[in-house]
Formats: C-alpha cells, sequence, structure tokens
C-alpha cells in the first residue's frame, strides 16, 4: 500500500525551482530516509508531504488523497511532526508542552500518561517541571521528538530529527522508529544529513539540487553501483549527475540541445494516483488508537453527528487548547504578565502628568509707564492693579524694567517670554473712553502694548490668555469692559475645558490599541517563524482556532488592562467623565480587540521579526496623527484628505470615547453605537482578513506579496 506519492512535483520560491519535476512513490510501515546536501530541498519536499506548500505542478498523495482534502489523512492527527527548528514555547514546561499536544490530538488522559512515560523513558526526557526554555538544543530537540510521537501517528514526518542528539540516543530514536515501523505499520519519513544513519532504513532517497538521484533499499544501492558505503554511492551520483550536466552544457553551447538526454534518476515507478482507503493502510493497533484519541475520528465513528457539528467541536476544542496555552505562558512570566497590565496605565500616567499641565513661573517683563489719573481725580492706578493681578498668576515669573528694549533684549536673549508695556495714558484714557467709547485716540492710549516670542505655541496661547484675564478684570471692575459675548450655559463640556480633557479619552484607547497590535503582532511573528504554526497547522490546527484561541487568553489581560486604566485616567488624574463608565470599558475592550487582530494580520504578511515591527510602526504612528486624538480631524491641511481618517479603527475609538467622556452620550446615541459598531466590524473585518492571508500564505500568496514588498526594501 502507498502511503505517499509524488508524482512530477515542481516547486519553487519566487524565480527558483527548489524541487524539479519529483517523482517518489513511499510504501505503508516502511522508514524512509532523505539524504542530501544542505538547500538540496528536503525540508520543501516535507512541506510539500504535509499540505504546507502547494505545488506549482505535479501531484500529491497521501494515503491515496490530496493533502487537505480530507479530514483523515493530512494535515490531522494522522501525522506525528517534527519541523527542522525546535518549534516549542519557550514559557512552558517540558510537561506543559507534551501536555497541550496530546490535547490538541484529544488524547485522552489515561493513554497521555502512558504514552508520556514512553516517551520519557525512549528519548531520556529531563524532569517534566523543567521549563523548555532554560534547555539545551539536544534537550530541546527530544522534547520536540516527544510531541511529534507521543499520539502515536500513523505517517512520522521528522525534519532533521536526530541532530543534537548523541549516538546512542540517536540509536535508540532510529529504533524505536523502525520498531513502531514493523510492528505497528507506521510509515516514517524523515530527513538526515547523517548518511550512516539512513543506512537503517528501508528506504534511502539522495537528494541533490530538488532531484532524487536514486532511491530504493540501502543494501541494494550499495550493491547496484558496486560501492563499499552509502556514502561512496552518493558521491559516484554526484559526479555521474554533474558529468550529466557538464554534458548537457557542452550540448547547448554547441548548438546541439536537441540531443540532450533526460538526466533524471528519479525513483519514477509509474504508480496510478488512486484514492485508497486510508484504514487499509493503517495497521489494526494503530487504528484502534486513532479510533479512541483522534477528535476526528472519534466523531465521525458516532454517526448521529453531522460533518459541520464533528467540524464545530473539533474547533472549539483546538480553541480551548490554545487558549488554555498560551494563558499558561502570559501566567508564567510574572514581568511580562506585569508590564502587559500595567504598560498602558503607566504611560498613559506618564503622560497626564507631562502633557497637558498649565505651565508656571514663566519669565516675563512688565514696564510700567502708566502714571494713572492726574491730580485732582480720585487716585487710581489701572497699571498697578494688572500687574499686581499678574503677580497673583502661578503662570508668570514677573520681572520689572524701566527700559523697554532692556526688557526685549531680554526676550532676544531667551531670558523671558515676553514684555507688556504699559503706557503712561492707560488709565486716564481708558476712564475717558467710557463716556467716548468711538474716540480713536482715547482707544490707541487705552492700549497695552505686547513683544512676544511667539515659537512655542502653547506658551504664547497661555501668557496672552493670561494677561487678556488680568486686563479684563481689572477694566470690568470700572465697567470698561471689552467683553461682547455672553456666555450661555455649556452643552456640553465647559469653558474651562483643557487641552488634555481633548485628547485624553482618544489617548487612552490609542495606547491599548498600540499595546495589543505589537504584542500579538510578535506572538504571532515568533509563532510563525519559530515553526510553532507549522507544527500546528500539520495536526489540522486550523488558524480561526488558533487566532481565536490566543485572542481569547489575550482578553483576559485586556480587562485587567482596561480596569486599570480606568481608574488611573478618572480616579487618579480626574480626566473628565462624565457618561457611563461600563461603556467607556467596553470600548476600551473592543479597540484592543481591533489591536489584536491588526497585529495578527502584520503577523501574517510578515517574514520576520523587524518586518513585523516595521509594520507595526507604520501602522501605529498615522493612527495617531490622523485619528483625531491629538488635533481635529477638521484641521488637517488639505480638505481633500478629510475621509482619510475614517480608515483607521482608532477614529471610531476617539469619537466613541470623547462622546461617551466628554458629552456623556448614553450607546442608545448615534455618536457611541455608529463608532462602536463599525470598530466591531473592523475587528471581525481584520480577523477575516487575517485568517485569509494565513490560508493564502499556504498557497503562497503572501510570501509572493513580502517578497514584492522586499524588492522595494519595505522588508527584509
Ligand atoms: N520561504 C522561502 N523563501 C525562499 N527560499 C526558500 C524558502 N524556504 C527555503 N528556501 C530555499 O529553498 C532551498 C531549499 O530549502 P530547504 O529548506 O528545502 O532545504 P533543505 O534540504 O531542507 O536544507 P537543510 O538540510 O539545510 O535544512 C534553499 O536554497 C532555501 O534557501
Amino acid at each position: 500500500m502507498t502511503a505517499i506519492q509524488l508524482k512530477n512535483v515542481t516547486r519553487g520560491y519566487g524565480n527558483s525551482k527548489v524541487i524539479e519535476n519529483m517523482n517518489l512513490s513511499i510504501k505503508c510501515g516502511t522508514i524512509n530516509a532523505l539524504v542530501g546536501s544542505s538547500g538540496c530541498g528536503k525540508t520543501t519536499m516535507l512541506k510539500i508531504v504535509l499540505g504546507r506548500l502547494v505545488p506549482d505542478c505535479g501531484e500529491v498523495r497521501v494515503f491515496g488523497l490530496e493533502p487537505y482534502s480530507s479530514a483523515l489523512t493530512v494535515p490531522g492527527s494522522i501525522v506525528g511532526y517534527a519541523p527542522q527548528e525546535i518549534a516549542l514555547y519557550n514559557d512552558l514546561t517540558i510537561g506543559e508542552t507534551i501536555k497541550f499536544f496530546a490535547t490538541v490530538h484529544g488524547m485522552t488522559k489515561e493513554n497521555y500518561k502512558k504514552r508520556k512515560k514512553e516517551m520519557v523513558d525512549l528519548l531520556e526526557l529531563p524532569p517534566m517541571s523543567r521549563v523548555v526554555g532554560t534547555l539545551s538544543g539536544g534537550q530541546k530537540r527530544r522534547v520536540s521528538l516527544a510531541c511529534a510521537l507521543v499520539h502515536s501517528p500513523t505517517l512520522c514526518v521528522l525534519d532533521e530529527p536526530t541532530v543534537g542528539l548523541d549516538p546512542l540516543l540517536r540509536a535508540s530514536v532510529i529504533n524505536y522508529l523502525k520498531m513502531i515501523s514493523e510492528s505497528a505499520g507506521v510509515t516514517v519519513l524523515i530527513t538526515t544529513h547523517y548518511i550512516e544513519e539512513a543506512k537503517v532504513a528501508d528506504n534511502v532517497f539522495l537528494m541533490r539540487n530538488g532531484k532524487i538521484l536514486e532511491g530504493g533499499d540501502p543494501e541494494d544501492l550499495i550493491r547496484k553501483y558496486q560501492c563499499d558505503s552509502l556514502e561512496d554511492v552518493f558521491l559516484q551520483l554526484c559526479k555521474s549527475d554533474n558529468s550529466q550536466k557538464n554534458l548537457l552544457a557542452e550540448n547547448v553551447v554547441g548548438g546541439n540541445s536537441s540531443n540532450s538526454k533526460n538526466i533524471d534518476m528519479n525513483h519514477s515507478e509509474e504508480i496510478p494516483l488512486k484514492n485508497v482507503n486510508l484504514r487499509d493502510s493503517i495497521s489494526s493497533e494503530n487504528q484502534q488508537y486513532h479510533n479512541q484519541e483522534t477528535p476526528e475520528e472519534s466523531v465521525i465513528s458516532k454517526s448521529r453527528f453531522s460533518k459541520i457539528l464533528q467540524t464545530i467541536l473539533v474547533f472549539i476544542f483546538h480553541s480551548w487548547a490554545i487558549s488554555k496555552r498560551t494563558l499558561i505562558q502570559v501566567l508564567r512570566n510574572r514581568l511580562v504578565l506585569f508590564m502587559e497590565i500595567f504598560l498602558p496605565a503607566i504611560v498613559a500616567t506618564i503622560f497626564f502628568i507631562c502633557i497637558g499641565g498649565i505651565p508656571r513661573s514663566l519669565p516675563f517683563c512688565i514696564v510700567n509707564h502708566d502714571l494713572g489719573l492726574p491730580p485732582g481725580f480720585t487716585p487710581m492706578n489701572l497699571g498697578l492693579e494688572m500687574v499686581a493681578k499678574l503677580e497673583q498668576s502661578d503662570i508668570l515669573k514677573i520681572y520689572y524694567y524701566n527700559d523697554t528694549s532692556q526688557a526685549i533684549d531680554m526676550v532676544k536673549r531667551e531670558k523671558a517670554w515676553g514684555v507688556l508695556e504699559i503706557p503712561s495714558t492707560f488709565t486716564y484714557a481708558s476712564i475717558l473712553r467710557i463716556s467716548d467709547v468711538s474716540n480713536q485716540t482715547l482707544a490707541n492710549q487705552s492700549k497695552v502694548h505686547l513683544t512676544m516670542d511667539y515659537t512655542d505655541f502653547e506658551v504664547q496661547a497661555m501668557i496672552r490668555a493670561t494677561l487678556q484675564n488680568a486686563h479684563q478684570e481689572v477694566t470690568g471692575k470700572y465697567n470698561i469692559s471689552t467683553e461682547t459675548i455672553y456666555y450661555e450655559p455649556a452643552v456640553y463640556g465647559s469653558l474651562d475645558n483643557k487641552f488634555l480633557d481633548f485628547v485624553a479619552p482618544g489617548i487612552i484607547g490609542i495606547f491599548t490599541y498600540a499595546q495589543c497590535l505589537c504584542m500579538v503582532g510578535l506572538i504571532f511573528v515568533i509563532e510563525k517563524l519559530s515553526g510553532s504554526l507549522d507544527r500546528l497547522f500539520a495536526y489540522n490546527v486550523s488558524i480561526v482556532s488558533i487566532v481565536l484561541g490566543t485572542l481569547l487568553s489575550r482578553i483576559f489581560i485586556l480587562i485587567l488592562q482596561a480596569c486599570v486604566l480606568i481608574v488611573i485616567s478618572i480616579y487618579a488624574f480626574e480626566v473628565p467623565h462624565n457618561g457611563s463608565v461600563f461603556l467607556l470599558f467596553l470600548i476600551i475592550i473592543v479597540n484592543g480587540l481591533a489591536g489584536m487582530t491588526l497585529g495578527t494580520f502584520i503577523s501574517s504578511v510578515s517574514n520576520s521579526e523587524s518586518s513585523a515591527f516595521h509594520l507595526a510602526l507604520g501602522c501605529f504612528f498615522p493612527t495617531l496623527f490622523i485619528s483625531g486624538t491629538l488635533w481635529p480631524i477638521k484641521g488637517i491641511k488639505f480638505s481633500w484628505l478629510y475621509w482619510i481618517p475614517y480608515l483607521a479603527p482608532s477614529t471610531y475609538t476617539t469619537i466613541a470615547m470623547r462622546n461617551v467622556s466628554l458629552r456623556g452620550l448614553p450607546f442608545s446615541d448615534p455618536g457611541v453605537y455608529q463608532p462602536f459598531l463599525i470598530l466591531l466590524a473592523w475587528v471581525v473585518g481584520l480577523f477575516i482578513l487575517s485568517v485569509i492571508s494565513y490560508q493564502r500564505r499556504q498557497r503562497n500568496w503572501s510570501l509572493k506579496f513580502s517578497n514584492y514588498l522586499s524588492k522595494f526594501n519595505i522588508i527584509k
């Protein structure tokens, strides 16, 4: 019975072909070793068998079925996959790691315990309580193997499983694989650099430059090529391959390409690609095991469950396992957990302390020439009164000068922000204006003169407001008021609203959004690059359950984050909040979810941590500036760009939070429920996009997209 069959399979990355026209047939219950130099395409071939890579052309059958065509073959619990990378979770203990994979495969408690003991004995695993991150390379490799074998798979696909193992352990792993292939009919496909190790395999496939030069029983090959060892056979085949290539090249150069003969020495036994019954190919013991253990099979055997129900159950089961695992990871690292919960609140605290406060003791010069009212009138000097008012303000630190040019010199030397010159006629002209408002000369004589350094917008606005207030208070006292607007009670907010009140709601949202975006993006990129995702995909754990499981566990942190943030901002820093605190909490949660799903999407299109980092930054900073958080949207320079902010989820967070916090609107108000629902739609949309992007990656679309971006040095 054929376990794996490849027919004319070709696969490349970008423009370079890695596997070329490969034909291969592997029988059930055999050990097969792919041997070849580094970069010859062994891992690529394994990924094709597992359905992780789709061939550019040719056909792949595993137990007679195309990968992903059925829950009974690959990917699924039928496979035991150990990727070349260690692909483990550094924060988990060995016990938790093996248990996680046992849970993914739906193993019963008893069977898990039995198999775990077998794995400990076989692989001489360190104590189960050891944290994976603290293990040596060889120990990690052994744990990785235990994870691949714990569920007694029918097809073991092991990418360089013996790297880093001592010779004794290597021999015992190979013996174990031999034992399970003989006694339980397990098919084993391994890649190895150790050519001697391949000798114990039933079949060895000697690979070079994406082609199988020769394949078959090692002893038969040694005999066939009349060599002393398999290594010599390989050398001979490589030389022959080289001379074939040279001949071909000469023929091409000599314009004799039509005579070039086919140098493919592939194992091209023609076997019809028909579907075979998987159950026939699995030994009875294994079949029994799988009936007990895999969620897919156990549900199928109970025919009362429909296929949809089965999929949902497996999905829930996987999501739960992943959620549990992620939560353990989160709780294990106390410092990271602390930072995750408190970071947005810490950043908010720093923000509230440093931003929006009223500046104090700004150096300011006054040149008061006011002579007051002439003799004969009631003694009065408005200039002195105004200076006294300014003295009372914390904002200014006043320096007195008699000479205006000396005072201005202070501003030029950056020792003061401005100079207020009060003319000698200030009081007299101001009083006379009460009865002669239209007199232009009196108007000019009653004006104070301000000379300033206007470079700091906030400072100059603050000084002007302080002067204005002092002027109005003094003149208002004598009914010389220049106020023309009567301020009725506010509809929303108050005249005292400060810059901080305007930015605070959006800022609270932005911090959570950024933290969730970066953290989840990083988690997924690390899992992707470490091969952990590949391992899960090989077991048919869908990306939907992986993303959902991860998000579910992270909601726990998000809730704590939101609570701390609300307490800090509303109760500690008294940021104005006139609406429902629960509504604010809900908006922060959905906003955090938007960050998480965007992080997931970014991870799906990133091929390295640095590309994910740059994409995350590239999403965050524009969002900060365009979302209307720091500046009104209508303040954007070009009115034809007003629609841009509405492309960012954070804009809706800011709108909704401002409407709840500053205006105190309820959920039923369109100003709250509309942005809230749009934010929710963003979460769902980004979730779907991430899932599609990860699935497309299997078809290598996003890789092409990344390659395209890297061409323009956008990502490396
Ligand atoms: N994602 C990828 N994008 C571009 N090129 C890739 C990618 N993965 C592998 N390659 C290239 O394909 C070729 C074959 O890689 P593969 O990992 O299959 O080799 P291998 O035989 O398993 O090597 P090793 O024994 O070192 O693991 C290599 O040249 C590698 O650089």
